[in-house]
């Protein structure tokens, strides 16, 4: 497959009507669908490696061999958290071909409704939940044959055929179903359509993950290779992009093109049409700022020489976090499978022999996921309501452009029971040695809709640089709170000594884990509010300047991302071609 790929002298000093930078997630849906007109050209440029047909790819639980292997993964350091044991965290992403679809959990999650009406709430019209919805549908493939208990995903209606087969994964871990029986017996109800927008209760997720081969399908599978063929659409693979290349005409900046790195020596390469930025959350505002794109403040003392002076690049970042301190070790005779023991010879042969259609190899998946409003797990859920709105009234005049605005539609949420607050995954894997071969499963409680906003900035000129990734967790105190009264749902201690709220306020601080999740650091939002990117994902101040990846997402939302991402693009490829029609 790799001799498909482009070569440096196909795309160094030439020109594409479209240059993609990133080959990720929504960087390769719109490569996919830009190319379908054969009279459009594309490049695309990834940094990373092409990974085709790669096992710690393809394999359903290969992700666990790719964290930290600089190979797959970029591995971001954050800043010391000050509001969380002063430590940095880990943000790890997808490299090469794929982005994180190649190397994420595999859950296919759609958004709560409120979640996407939240954009065009905000000031980006066409951007909804009816859309959202539409735009998703092309993604996907269902084969939702396999079903567990009493819980089953409703047929979508008619069976949509997009290029990403989803399924319920053939090995789950065996106490999804009980820890949901559980819920139910306390008053959570069992949501059998969680893809409709409607979120709260708990549910059995899909993946994806094609039935057929029993591997990850993702933006490579799904949309690359079926067009890696076409002669319009040029994928050059570990080429490191450093900055887009701008002039200015009128009061406009444009784009010529782009500078990137191949094997130690600097290239161009020319756009005719624009430029799309793909390259994430936290690679997205960091090139812009390297292009001169940003606020000045940040610009200048590092001597970049300013094209648009847009100080909502890089600010608004937003992140889930879950407490990760709450690992079980699992009786014998329950017949709870983790990815530890299926890697168990003798464990693998009794599976398929009481399994025998169990096709490709053995892996567990996520797949046991609750999402709850405040109201069903905190006793002060009005205390926390009234404490938020005094605040926001308070201190509203010191707020950045636009955050009042989100916080007024955070605080709706809020106070609406049909929209969560909170998460619990039930996750059937560990990575401590120690525990290799025995059965641990965690539940991690996860905040979903985070108060705190934080940044993302370069401070050096250097494009290897990794830019100052600051979250600011907790730096709005009802994050902790609501993590701390979502775990006291779970009626377990956290730990032998750790009974008091304040013990477990401490617990939290110190045992926290990111979600991967960040969006806002490039926020599709109108200008005056914070925004970076107009709703036809234009970077404000320029002709030709797109941003297609999670980046845009103005407001958390509480779900897993991707399929949002390939939404996003799916949206986005409609909207490029249609101002070229
Ligand atoms: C560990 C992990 C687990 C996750 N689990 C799930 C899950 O189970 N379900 C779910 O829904 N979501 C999950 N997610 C989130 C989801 O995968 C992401 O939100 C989504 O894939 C992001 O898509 P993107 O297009 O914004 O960025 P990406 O897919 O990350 O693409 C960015 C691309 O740009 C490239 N790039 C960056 N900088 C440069 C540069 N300078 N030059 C050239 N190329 C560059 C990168 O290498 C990458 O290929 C997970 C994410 C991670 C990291």
């Amino acid at each position: 497959m790799e001799h498909k790929l482009a070569k440096i002298d196909a795309v160094s000093g030439k020109t594409f009507d479209f240059v993609i930078i990133g080959g990720g997630t929504a960087g390769l849906v719109l490569a996919a669908r830009l190319t379908e007109d054969p009279k459009v050209s594309v490049a695309v440029l990834e940094a990373g490696k092409p990974h085709f047909d790669d096992p710690l790819v393809l394999t359903v639980d290969g992700w666990m061999r790719q964290f930290m292997n600089p190979e797959y993964d970029w591995g971001f350091p954050t800043v010391p958290q000050v509001n969380a044991g002063n430590k940095p965290f880990l943000w790890s992403r997808g490299k090469g071909l794929g982005g994180s679809s190649a190397m994420n959990f595999l859950l296919w999650t759609k958004p709560q409704r409120e979640d996407i009406d939240a954009f065009e709430a905000l000031g980006s019209p066409g951007w909804n939940w009816e859309r959202f919805q539409e735009y998703s549908k092309k993604s996907e493939k269902f084969y939702l044959r396999v079903q567990e208990g009493s819980l089953k995903v409703a047929d979508h209606s008619p069976i949509p055929t997009g290029p990403l087969p989803i399924s319920f994964a053939r090995t789950s871990s065996g106490a999804e179903y009980p820890f949901q029986k559980s819920l139910e017996s306390n008053g959570i109800k069992i949501v059998t359509d969680p893809m409709s927008g409607e979120t709260v209760g708990t549910w059995k997720s899909v993946s994806v993950i094609d039935p057929e081969t029993n591997t990850r399908s993702y933006a490579t599978t799904g949309y690359l290779l079926p067009a890696l063929d076409r002669p319009n659409l040029h994928v050059l693979t570990e080429a490191y992009v450093s900055k887009i290349i701008t002039s200015k005409n009128g009061g406009e900046v444009v784009a010529s093109g782009v500078e990137f790195e191949y094997a130690g020596a600097t290239h161009r390469v020319d756009a005719g049409k624009e430029v799309i930025l793909s390259a994430g959350a936290i690679k997205s505002p960091q090139i812009l700022e390297l292009s001169g794109i940003g606020d000045k403040a940040i610009l200048e003392p590092l001597g970049v020489p300013v094209q648009v002076d847009l100080p909502s690049v890089g600010t608004n970042v937003q992140e889930h976090l879950t407490h990760n301190g709450l690992a079980f070790l699992m009786q014998d005779g329950h017949n709870i499978a983790t990815s530890d023991l299926l890697r168990d010879a003798a464990f693998q042969s009794k599976l398929l022999e009481a399994n025998p259609d169990l096709k490709g190899p053995l892996s567990v998946a996520l797949s046991g996921l609750t999402f709850l409003p405040l109201q069903s797990f905190s006793d002060r859920a009005s205390e926390i309501i009234d404490q938020l709105s005094a605040k926001i009234e308070k201190e509203a005049d010191s707020y950045p452009p636009g955050l009042k605005e989100q916080y007024e539609y955070q605080l709706k949420c809020l106070k609406d029971e049909k929209v969560p607050e909170a998460e619990i995954i039930v996750f059937p894997f560990s990575f401590d040695p120690n525990v290799a071969d025995k059965p641990f499963i965690a539940l991690l409680p996860t905040l979903v809709h985070p108060w705190s906003r934080g940044t993302i900035h370069i401070s050096s000129t250097d494009p290897k640089a990794i830019p100052i990734i600051d979250p600011r967790y907790f730096d709005v105190e009802t994050d902790l709170e609501i993590l701390l009264d979502d775990i006291s749902i779970t009626e377990v201690a956290p730990g032998p000594n750790v009974a008091t709220d304040d013990q477990i306020r401490e617990h939290i601080r110190q045992n926290l884990t990111t979600v991967w999740h960040t969006v806002g650091s490039l926020s599709m939002l109108p200008k005056d509010k914070g925004g970076a990117v107009d709703p036809k994902l234009k970077v404000y101040g320029t002709k030709n300047i797109r941003v297609v990846d999670l980046s845009v997402i103005p407001i958390e939302i509480a779900v897993h991302t991707q399929a949002a991402v390939y939404a996003i693009a799916e949206q986005a490829a409609d909207v490029i071609k249609a101002d070229y029609a």
